[in-house]
């Protein structure tokens, strides 16, 4: 044990040593090796051909030049990357945002991420992540799509079906992706609709992709939560965002019978006693593109509360972060185990510091961690893949269907190793030990590539 614990701590000395200024890249690998102590113990071979040295390190980074131009004329230029991780299992696949705080640390945590939950997924693809500080919040319809069109202009060279298959992510939905696909396919003079998943249904995307994230967390957490015999109905349930994945994730949990009453947007939150109305929130953030504090206007049962922190502090059963990563830190964590929470569903990626991490963990807060809870977007993505390559489009029931099963498959293989190598609730262990293994195989398969 000691001995593939100083190959760990050797492995992130070196990230520390080569990449000082990747913090959040460092923690993300930390807590995944760690994870995956027993089974390097069991696998020699795994440390004898330098696996770990091998899946730290991006199979190939791109940055590029985004210039663009506003309404106005003025001249701007944006940084674009993709961080093509690992295509140990298929193509790179993983998405896109465009957020201001987008760097290389923030991209390689993600794109690292990414290649886990995509093998738990069972399905095809390897993984990556990418994105620009470009913030699309306040820009015209017109602004943003000349965004897109300088951002693929220089990034159809290193993506197809067949390669590596963007997606969205924060900052990129239906109009961006429309935009990017668009571009693309004037410079390839090639339909090659598998390029990009995400698409809007009339052009080959996917039906319940636009749903599949929200509701595969929702899936993923009732199969925990009916593990230990508990119902979600009538629970009360607390979600931060209100963009694609929680207001998904609130659809879900309202039709399994739970209560929510809350979500939120980078400035505040709501809290609605009565439950958040759901057709609501996507009047003011699909159709207005507004925020989120203009629903208390035509809800004054509802109270609305600058900053996006207080929103842990509202008592409930569970809670599902859907915004971003780092917002659920040691402090919420203690606020929401005050209250009682009885668990927590990672709808981001990495929404909890891995201090509240472990606080859920030594309280007994059942804890779903993203890189499996949140699966099943990408998971619906492969299956828009899928979809492509045969030129058909399935019904919504039937792609609804798959997802339940891979959600259901997602979690009992977790357990499974949770139970085998670690705590049997640990499903932090069991997730990055299903999923390391396999991609250690693959590789191991591959020879020294
Ligand atoms: N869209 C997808 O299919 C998937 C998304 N995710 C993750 O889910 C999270 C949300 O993504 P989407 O819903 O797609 O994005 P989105 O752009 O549709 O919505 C993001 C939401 O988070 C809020 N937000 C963004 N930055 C924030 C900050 N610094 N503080 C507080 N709130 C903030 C926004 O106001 C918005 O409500 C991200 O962590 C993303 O990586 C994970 C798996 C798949
Ligand atoms: O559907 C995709 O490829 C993107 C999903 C994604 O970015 C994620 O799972 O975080």
């Amino acid at each position: 044990m000691a001995d593939m614990k100083q190959y760990v701590q050797d492995t992130l000395d070196l990230i520390a040593k080569r990449d000082p200024d990747q913090p959040q890249f460092k923690n993300t690998v930390s807590k995944v090796l760690e994870s995956v102590i027993p089974v390097l113990e069991a696998h020699p071979e795994f440390k004898e051909q330098k696996i770990l040295e091998r899946i730290i390190e991006p199979e190939r980074v791109i940055t590029f030049r985004v210039p663009w131009q506003d309404d106005k004329g003025e001249v701007h230029v944006n940084r674009g990357f993709r961080v093509q991780m690992s295509s140990a299992i298929g193509p790179y696949k993983g998405g896109l945002r465009f957020h201001p705080s987008v760097n290389l640390d923030i991209l390689k945590f993600l794109a690292f991420e990414q290649v886990f939950k995509n093998a738990l997924s069972g399905l095809p693809i390897g993984g990556a992540k990418g994105g620009s500080d470009f913030d699309p919040h306040g820009k015209s319809d017109n602004e943003v799509m000349h965004f897109c069109q300088s951002f693929m202009t220089e990034l159809y060279r290193h993506i197809g079906p067949d390669v590596d298959v963007p997606a969205g992510d924060i900052g990129v939905g239906g109009r961006e992706v429309g935009y990017l696909y668009g571009q693309y396919k004037r410079i390839r003079d090639s339909y090659d609709a598998g390029v990009l998943t995400g698409k809007r249904v009339d052009y080959w995307g996917s039906l319940a992709r636009t749903e599949a994230t929200g509701y595969g967390l929702l899936y993923f957490v009732k199969n925990m939560l009916d593990a230990k015999d508990i119902s979600l109905k009538d629970k009360t349930v607390v979600v931060s965002g209100s963009g694609n994945v929680a207001t998904y994730a609130i659809e879900k949990a309202q039709a399994f019978g739970a209560k929510v009453v809350t979500c939120s947007d980078s400035n505040g939150y709501v809290y609605d006693p009565n439950g958040i109305d759901l057709a609501a929130v996507k009047e003011i953030k699909q159709v207005r593109r507004g925020r989120i504090k203009e629903y208390v206007e035509t809800h004054p049962q509802a109270e609305y509360h600058e900053g996006c922190k207080g929103v842990w502090t509202v008592k409930c059963d569970v809670a599902l972060p859907c915004a971003t990563q780092g917002e659920i830190d040691l402090e919420s964590a203690k606020a929401l185990v005050a209250n009682g929470v009885i668990a927590v569903g990672e709808g981001a990626n990495m929404p909890s510091t891995l201090d509240a991490i472990a606080y859920f963990q030594q309280n007994k807060v059942l804890f779903a961690p993203g890189k499996a809870a949140n699966a099943g977007g990408v998971s619906v993505s492969a299956l828009e893949m899928a979809q492509n390559s045969e030129r058909l489009q399935w019904t919504f029931e039937e792609v609804d269907g798959k997802l339940q099963d891979i959600m259901a498959n997602i979690y009992k293989n977790a357990k499974a190793n949770a139970e085998k190598y670690a705590d049997p609730d640990d499903l932090v262990a069991g997730a990055n030990i299903t999923a390391f293994v396999k991609v250690a195989n693959v590789m191991l398969a591959h020879g020294l590539v």
